[in-house]
């Protein structure tokens, strides 16, 4: 359960990172001051700041120049990679197409998953089954993003081979059924500034984004610089503001690592408001479990947390399919 926490902790990975590929890294002493840091971040706030983590600066920010560039382009441009229900709900969605809490958002965004071909995973997959829609403007699009995914795929699963060893002494939890072979989600997004309502594009709201937790084990936001507007609920309902600190990502529980640890850590709400005056974009990216996992707390967490399994399990694609069907009313 999250705490009453007032700042979001930031941890230098680079000593998880050096140790990546040898095998005794759970018993390095610096690999386990970094699990200690996680540990303690996920317990009391589920969200955390990540620095030494080794994604260079120019491809952070190339990331969200480009995300710029595509959503300055006019609608009818960016609506032609349209999200729908026969493209997997991939693609384009304009201001006010993504609900949360039965209301509509105010942002736009690109939607991308994992490939999903036809048959996959059965019934389960069905409605994701598709690939990515890519803009073909800006033209470098589609092969920086890929660079970008390719790279965060990576480093978020070396932050979990972080987070196994803060559960379990073991870097291997999460490999094998559970997440040897994850599924990904990422989400592109703009959001208008609010000065925008005096212009033709009038906001319902001013709701860039209501309160949710995400669905999987760990994000990854890739923010603007110089726009505060990610905020993260504490246990006494304050929002605790995420302010951008270049060169980071704001990492974030989710719902299937909450029930892995059985509550010891917490999917955190939060939500997005942008008030400045100009428009902010950020490229979240989520590493999910295995799609057809089947997720219940490990023996471990049950263990330290009173020998209950408080939390039911889930089978994960059918926690996202859930979500995904409701987000949109089409
Ligand atoms: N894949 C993830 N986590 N997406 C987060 C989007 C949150 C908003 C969505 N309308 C909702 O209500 O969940
Ligand atoms: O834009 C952000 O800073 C966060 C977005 C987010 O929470 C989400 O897409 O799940
Ligand atoms: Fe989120």
């Amino acid at each position: 359960m999250a705490s009453n926490f007032k700042t979001i902790p930031i941890i230098d990975i680079s000593p998880l990172l050096k140790k990546r590929d040898d095998p005794n890294m759970s018993e390095d002493k610096g690999v386990l001051e970094v699990c200690n840091l996680l540990d303690r971040a996920c317990k009391e706030a589920g969200f955390f700041y990540v620095k030494g983590h080794g994604i260079p600066d120019s491809l952070i920010n190339a990331v969200k120049d480009v995300t710029r560039d595509f959503f300055d382009l006019p609608y009818e441009e960016k609506n032609k990679i349209k999200l729908s229900a026969v493209t997997g709900y991939r693609g384009y969605q304009r201001i006010g197409e993504n609900i949360t809490l039965g209301v509509p958002d105010m942002h736009e965004a690109i939607d991308c998953y994992r490939e999903v071909t036809p048959g996959m995973y059965g019934a389960l997959g069905k409605s994701l089954e598709g690939s990515n829609m890519w803009p073909s403007n800006p033209s470098n699009f589609k092969l920086l993003m890929e660079e970008y995914l390719g790279l965060l795929i990576d480093l978020s699963r070396r932050i979990m081979q972080g987070i196994s060893i803060a559960l379990s002494g073991s870097p291997n939890m999460f490999e094998g059924e559970r997440a040897g072979d994850p599924f990904w989600v990422m989400r592109i997004i703009g959001y208008p500034a609010l000065s925008d309502s005096t212009n033709a594009m009038k906001l319902d709201n001013d709701i860039g984004c209501g309160a949710h937790t995400d669905y999987g084990l760990l994000t990854l936001v890739n923010q603007d610089d110089d726009i505060t507007a990610l905020q993260v609920r504490n246990r006494s309902g304050e929002w605790i503001s995420a302010v951008p600190i270049p060169g980071t990502f704001v990492c974030n529980i989710g719902d299937m690592l909450k029930i892995l640890s059985n509550g010891l850590y917490e999917s955190t709400l939060h939500r997005v408001i942008n008030s400045s005056p100009k428009y902010r974009v950020s490229v979240a990216f989520f590493l999910e479990p295995n799609f057809d996992a089947a997720i219940e707390p490990l023996e471990c967490c049950v263990q330290h947390t009173g020998g209950i399994a408080k939390l039911e399990r889930a089978v994960y694609g059918e926690h996202l399919v859930r979500k995904v069907l409701t987000n949109f009313i089409m």
